[in-house]
């Protein structure tokens, strides 16, 4: 038995097939190949049967010829129960008379999946019913995972507090808010843990698509063959591993936005499929030659500088002008100081919550050592840090000791050794820098007066508003 044959046994699987023809031969005929294919048969000689039989036995599939009685050519018949069939969600191949293109046009338009011209094809028919049936499995299974996300209790986001005091969060929100709403592809660069993949559900939230799911993929974790798979899903037998049918992260995340974590991983030969769906909507399941048209917001995010993938030819420069309509950088956590005491702050109420320690606040001098510490691991590194330490906390006060963070952070600033008074002007060009010129805010981490740094930036003739 060949390959389609083979697929056709597969997706047979005891499946249904209604066949409403009003010519008892053809009902044999059809009845006799189907059942030969694994098929289970029912027939329907008149409309009215047709509708009735697809109430009681619920089919699979419907197999409809457009003229019931012989001597009509209008098809307007068939028509008429393919408008009643469409309530059922059942898929329905017409039927129709060689030569009559138009209406089978008339019958796909109206909501028919397929139409196959008598006197058939064998292997075109079976083929046929077998993608219809896979197609309409993937659509059910689609559905039910899509009621499983909407069902979900509270989003991530919604259980967690989003930050963004310091003036280089604060410019990042404007930002957000301006463009959230709108469908533009979003692109979010950043160091590892500066909270690319929160604040990318942050958008998804304050976009109009907010109650459609958000799916997130992290591009690094799919190994290279399985990429296509994961992101267009397969249908079953489409390759050698594929014993299900598998939902599309593209699918899934229909009239949502879909978050491509860590895209630089995407490899090379897959980057024209993604330009590809970006470009024209267009992409197919793995195994089916249907078209499917997906309707999502992309929002991806790296923390790879995608200019030298771009150089060494690891990325497509064509792919990268479509993901990054818009782009937002995230600071790394010691260029958002002014964020370090309320994100703090958060991370002890949620750990000692968890921990069953109640009221816990921390020394000053625990706060300065964090302001002064490099962060490699920004606010992720800072949440293992509160973890620790109030796991480690005796009272209800954190100190430096909780903390455990070494002294060797200034080697990690790349801080080099230089005239006291040249060091002192580039720490308050970089603190005028991160706060975008706020005196109080860079006050504030450099933990002097503001009276103290206004005649510093005075002395060293830096500029002020
Ligand atoms: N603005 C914020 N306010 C509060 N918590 C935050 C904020 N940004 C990030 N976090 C927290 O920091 C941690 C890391 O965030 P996230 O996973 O979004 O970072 P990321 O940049 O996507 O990391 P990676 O590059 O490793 O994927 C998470 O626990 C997240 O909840």
């Amino acid at each position: 038995m060949n390959t389609a044959n083979n697929n056709t046994r597969s997706n047979a699987n005891n499946a249904t097939v209604l066949i409403a023809d009003d010519d008892e031969d053809i009902r044999l005929a059809l009845d006799l190949l189907l059942s030969a294919n694994g098929f289970k048969v029912i027939e329907a000689s008149d409309a009215k049967q047709v509708v009735l039989q697809t109430q009681r036995q619920k089919p699979d599939l419907v197999l409809l010829d457009m003229n019931f009685s012989r001597d009509t050519t209008s098809g307007q018949e068939g028509l008429d129960i393919l408008k009643q069939l469409q309530q059922s969600n059942i898929p329905v191949i017409l039927m129709t008379a060689w030569g009559s293109i138009e209406l089978a046009v008339k019958g796909l338009q109206q909501g028919a999946c397929d139409f196959i011209e008598k006197p058939w094809n064998k292997a075109k028919l079976l083929n046929s019913i077998s993608q219809q049936l896979s197609h309409n499995r993937l659509k059910q299974e689609h559905q039910g995972y899509r009621q499983l996300l909407s069902s979900k209790p509270q989003s991530k986001l919604q259980n967690k507090n989003w930050i963004a005091e310091s003036a280089a969060m604060q410019a990042i929100e404007q930002l957000v808010m301006q463009i959230a709403p709108t469908d533009a592809n979003v692109l979010i660069l950043g160091e590892n843990g500066t909270g690319k993949s929160l604040l990318a559900e942050r958008i998804h939230q304050l976009s109009s698509r907010e109650d459609n799911p958000f799916i997130a993929v992290n591009m690094a974790a799919i190994p290279d063959n399985l990429f296509e798979s994961e992101l267009f899903g397969h249908q079953k037998g489409a390759f050698t591993d594929a014993k299900q049918h598998r939902v599309g992260r593209f699918q899934l995340a229909e009239q949502g936005s879909l978050f491509l974590d860590e895209i630089g991983s995407l490899p090379l030969n897959l980057q024209p499929k993604l330009l590809r769906v970006l470009e024209t909507g267009h992409y197919e399941i793995l195994g089916s030659s249907q078209t499917e048209h997906a309707n999502v917001r992309l929002i991806s995010a790296t923390n790879a500088n995608l200019n030298q993938l771009l150089k060494d030819g690891e990325f497509r420069q064509d792919l990268l002008y479509r993901l990054n309509t818009l782009v937002i950088t995230m600071p790394p956590l010691r260029e958002r100081l002014a964020d370090m005491q309320p994100l703090s702050e958060n991370f002890l109420q949620h750990f000692g919550q968890k921990y069953q320690k109640s009221s816990l606040t921390l020394s000053s001098g625990a706060l300065k050592k964090l302001q002064q510490h490099s962060w490699p691991g920004n606010i992720r590194e800072l949440s293992h840090v509160i973890e620790r330490a109030v796991l480690l906390a005796t009272t209800t006060e954190i100190g430096i000791q909780q903390l455990l963070l070494d002294t060797t952070d200034i080697e990690s600033t790349g801080v080099t050794l230089q005239p006291l008074e040249q060091a002192e002007q580039q720490l308050i060009e970089k603190a005028m820098q991160v706060t975008n010129g706020q005196v109080i805010e860079a006050a504030k981490i450099l933990d002097i007066s503001r009276n103290a740094l206004y005649r510093r930036l005075e002395k060293f003739n830096i500029h002020y508003e």
